[in-house]
Formats: C-alpha cells, structure tokens, sequence
C-alpha cells in the first residue's frame, strides 16, 4: 500500500492545502473548508485505490462530500470501466480532515493543515462525531503516562521520562471554558500551558518531536481528530490515548446530542458498548500498515504553511508510514503556469 500510493496521497493533502491557502485570512471559514474538500476529493479520486471515507467531512451535517462512508479512487470516474478493475485495487479506509483548523486558516493565524490517514480496510476507528479527551506525550512517555491519572501525576512522570523539571514541561491546551479547571492545575503543578485556538491534530503531533517545545497535550477536542493524531503517532512510537466524551455537561456546547442517554444509546448503536473506554494510538489506528499525510496551509510547528510567488506556490508535507518506518518531511514547488522564476526560499 505504501509504495502504491505514498506519493500520490502528499499530492491530494498538498492540493487541499493550496486550494485552503488562497482564503487565507478572508474571514470566510466555509469557503476555506469548501474548497480543501473539493481540492482533496478531486485528485483523490485520479488515485488507483478502493477507498471508503470513514472519517469525513460530518455525519451530521450531511456534506455533499468526503462524507462518511463516501468511495473514492479512480474506480468513482465517469469512464471508471475504462480505468479501473476493482479486482486488481487494494481496499482502503480513509480519514481526512481537508482544512484542519478552519478558523485559523479565516483569520490568517498558524497551525492550520490538510490532514489525512490511511489504512486497509477497518485499520481506522470510525470514530462519530463526539468530543474526545485526549493525552498526547512523546515516546519516551508512552505507557508511562496515563490519562485515568491526574495532569499533576501524569507532569510528574513526564519530568522523570524525559529527565527535565516540570517546571520546564510545556503543554498545549486548548483555549475554552471545559478547561479552566485543567489549566489551573498544569500551572499550579509549574508547568507551563500553551494555549490554542485550534488545531488539536499539529499539537499532538508535535509531542512525538524533540525541538518543538511542546511535550503534552491535554484536554478535550473532537474525536475524529482524535483518530487522526493517533495514526500519526502510532507510526511515531508517540504516546497517544483518547477516551470518547458523551455527556453534554462536560463541554458545554458543540458537536454531541443534547442529552447523555441519547448519546450513549448512539454510541451503542454503533457497536460502542464500553462508552468509557481508553483507547491507545494502537487500536484508534490498528491496521497493519498505517500512513499519514499532512501539508501546512498557514505556518505551523512542525510545517511551512503554502507560499504562494508568481505562477507558482512552494508547500511543506509531513508524511508518515508504519510500513517503512519514515518521517518525510517534503518540500514541493508547484508550477501553475510558466513561472517567470522558482521561488527558492
Ligand atoms: O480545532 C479544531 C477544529 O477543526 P476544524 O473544524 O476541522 O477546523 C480541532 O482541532 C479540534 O479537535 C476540535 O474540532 C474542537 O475542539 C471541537 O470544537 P470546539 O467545540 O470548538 O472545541
Ligand atoms: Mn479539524
Ligand atoms: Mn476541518
């Protein structure tokens, strides 16, 4: 699978990504999205694959596409007969976020990507819609930290994993009202808290890199995302636990039902029947071969946003295989037309 379409999906993110770009700091949150989407599922289908979105553009809001169950690849062409026996395709299951962060992307601030990952058939958690408390650390942590511990404990056995005071731990957090009370005690444990807007997915990420300055994630963000980061970080060796969120009254507002009991006869009828369990990278990503695919649309920590010059856009990607145990960072110079000169830096 790696070999067959490793290259083609930085394509599909890349594209996403400068198609986001061009709505950059416009305000227009949806357009930013749209366009990603359109972008991502238009070069998706020239790739020869069966894929199925399992994670997708909303199960609620019933977008028109990249929807949740959605088949893509060459064999959804009009001349599909002509291109494609699906006999000879491999199987595929497919989680994308094409704008991740489309606030950020609106109003111009860093940390926003085209996001997506890949595994055969039922490698993904097909996770719904709901919230998702998630502890992200780096490798060295992994099965020492523990989200079922407190943020106090957890920055304790961080300091010793990774030798450094808490003092010197920084963890990312994101900025909303459900966090007041883990903010509180990050601090008051001496930590330092990084406050987010947005974009969960590059903060989780980031823990897995010595040099970003960023050794934990904490806190509650969405559950789709959630899967996301674990496939990246199950390929990374990285900590990663996540544990579904179901009761309104912990967050307040957003993505779930309005009452629990709704909520868990959902997750019940989608085969979830342990509504409280902790699931590690391993098994929110547990196909055997697991890759993963991002390009920066605004600046972010671990990627150059898209730079666009004269007939052209140079753009940053991150891809990461199981299969062969690589970290890829690619740098790609996109010529739309005839540039009059190829922007090196
Ligand atoms: O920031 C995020 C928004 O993603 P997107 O809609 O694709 O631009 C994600 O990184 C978060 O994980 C998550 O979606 C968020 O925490 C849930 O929303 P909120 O209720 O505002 O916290
Ligand atoms: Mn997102
Ligand atoms: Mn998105």
């Amino acid at each position: 699978m790696d070999n067959v379409i490793g290259l083609e999906i930085i394509e599909v993110v890349e594209q996403a990504a400068i198609a986001s770009a061009r709505w950059m700091g416009k305000g227009e949150k949806n357009t930013a999205d749209q366009v990603a989407v359109e972008a991502m599922r238009k070069r998706m289908n020239q790739i020869h694959m069966r894929g199925r979105i399992v994670i997708g553009e909303g199960e609620r809001d019933e977008a028109p596409m990249l929807y949740i169950g959605e088949e893509v690849g060459i064999c959804t062409q009009e001349n599909a007969s002509n291109v494609c026996d699906p006999e000879q395709l491999v199987e595929i299951d497919i989680a994308v976020d094409p704008c991740e962060g489309t606030n950020l992307v609106a109003y111009g601030q860093n940390g926003s990507m085209a996001v997506l990952a890949i595994s055969e058939k039922g490698g993904l958690f097909a996770a719904p819609d709901f919230y998702m408390k998630k502890l992200a650390a780096p490798a060295v942590a992994k099965n020492h930290v523990d989200i079922r511990k407190s943020a106090t404990e957890n920055l304790k056995i961080l300091s010793d994993c990774l030798n450094r005071s808490v003092e010197e731990m920084v963890v990312v957090v994101m900025d909303r009202p459900r966090h007041k009370d883990l903010i509180n005690e990050i601090r008051s444990a001496g930590a330092r808290v990084r406050l987010i807007s947005d974009g969960d997915v590059s903060a989780a990420i980031s823990c897995a890199f010595a040099g970003t300055n960023i050794h934990a994630l904490m806190g509650i963000g969405a559950a789709p995302e959630g899967v996301i980061s674990a496939a990246a970080m199950r390929c990374l060796g990285g900590h990663f636990q996540g544990q579904l969120i179901y009761d309104p009254e912990q967050v307040g507002t957003g993505l779930i039902g309005e009452s629990k009991e709704g909520n868990l006869e959902r997750l019940r009828s989608m085969g979830i029947n342990d509504p409280d369990r902790v699931y590690n990278a391993e098994e929110l990503a547990s196909g055997e071969t697991v890759l993963f695919a991002a390009c920066g649309i605004t600046p972010g920590t671990l990627m150059e946003g898209v730079r666009f010059f004269h007939g052209g856009a140079r753009t940053q990607s991150l891809v990461i295989s199981s299969q062969s145990k690589t970290a890829r960072f690619v740098d790609t110079i996109h010529m739309f037309d005839n540039p009059k000169s190829l922007q090196l830096h």
